[in-house]
């Protein structure tokens, strides 16, 4: 069965890891996808062949979500590619592993404005986008298992990713009324370019995996079919809600 036969899917950081596997996962539940991506062109064309191949329409369009207008610019890029907007997926995020006492002011403003302001722009301009519409919609944030738990390197990411999963708490009560369903995904450890030096360490690698009740770390592809439910009407009456996607990590306490 299609979960998202026809809808157009937009997506951002979609050029790699998790984001990307949602938009292909979207795809092959049979959305047209819009990416946003930051960096190289080659990554993002690509997911557009990948998407392609699957028999879907794609664009990429390249912009920085911590710009508010980057927001504005891609909804309107979907709009005019697509002629709507189903599906908002906010997923672009950094996490510049660093210590607390010596943190400089650049990294915490960046990945406050990378995860968090990026986050809250992208999701009020598909809102405003949806509503125009009349028909409703769907939004999934990335948020984090961090949003639940604290890192010692990660006390400028953490907050970002609690404050996505409060995002989609109160933005469920403010679009509940247009038929637009808010939640996120918090997902655990996995394994994407985000953490490809952190996880250099053998030994930080493995306590992470035993700590993960399922044994394994998780693979971008472990998002896909999480995110494809949430947007889909398979979720028809889930909103404010927030799924863990992490092996079982959380609990995992002894
Ligand atoms: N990998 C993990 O263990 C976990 C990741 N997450 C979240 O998942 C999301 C995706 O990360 P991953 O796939 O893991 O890593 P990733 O590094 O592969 O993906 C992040 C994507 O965001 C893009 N991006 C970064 N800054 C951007 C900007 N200013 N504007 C637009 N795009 C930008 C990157 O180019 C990249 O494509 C992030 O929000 C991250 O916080 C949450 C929990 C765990
Ligand atoms: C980047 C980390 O490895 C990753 O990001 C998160 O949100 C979790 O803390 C994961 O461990």
């Amino acid at each position: 069965m299609k979960l998202l036969e026809g809808k157009t899917v937009l997506v951002t950081g979609a050029s790699t890891g998790i984001g990307r596997a949602a938009a292909i996962g979207a795809a092959r539940h049979g959305a047209d996808l819009v990416i946003n991506y930051a960096h190289s062109d080659g990554p993002a064309a690509s997911c557009v062949a990948e998407i392609e191949a699957l028999g879907r329409r794609a664009i990429a369009v390249k912009g920085d979500v911590a710009d508010p207008q980057t927001a504005q610019d891609f909804v309107a890029r979907a709009v005019d590619a697509f002629g709507k907007v189903d599906v908002m997926v906010s997923n672009a995020g950094i996490c510049p592993f660093h210590a607390f006492l010596d943190m400089p002011v650049d990294v915490v403003e960046r990945t406050f404005k990378v995860n968090l302001h990026g986050a809250y722009f992208m999701v009020q301009a598909a809102a405003q986008q949806m509503v125009k519409q009349g028909h409703g919609g769907a939004i999934v944030a990335v948020s984090s298992i961090s949003a639940l738990v604290g890192g010692e390197y990660q006390t400028h990411y953490t907050p970002t990713k609690a404050g996505v999963h409060s995002l989609m708490q109160s933005t469920a009560i403010a679009l509940g009324k247009h038929g637009i369903r808010c939640n996120s995904v918090l997902p655990g450890t996995i394994l994407t370019e985000i953490n490809k030096d952190d996880l250099a360490d053998q030994e930080k690698r493995e306590y992470m995996e035993k700590r993960t009740p399922l044994g394994r770390l998780g693979q971008p592809e472990d998002l896909a079919g999480p995110i494809v439910f949430l947007a889909s009407d398979m979720a028809a009456y889930v909103t404010g809600a927030a799924l863990l996607v992490d092996g079982g990590m959380y609990v995992n306490l002894q």
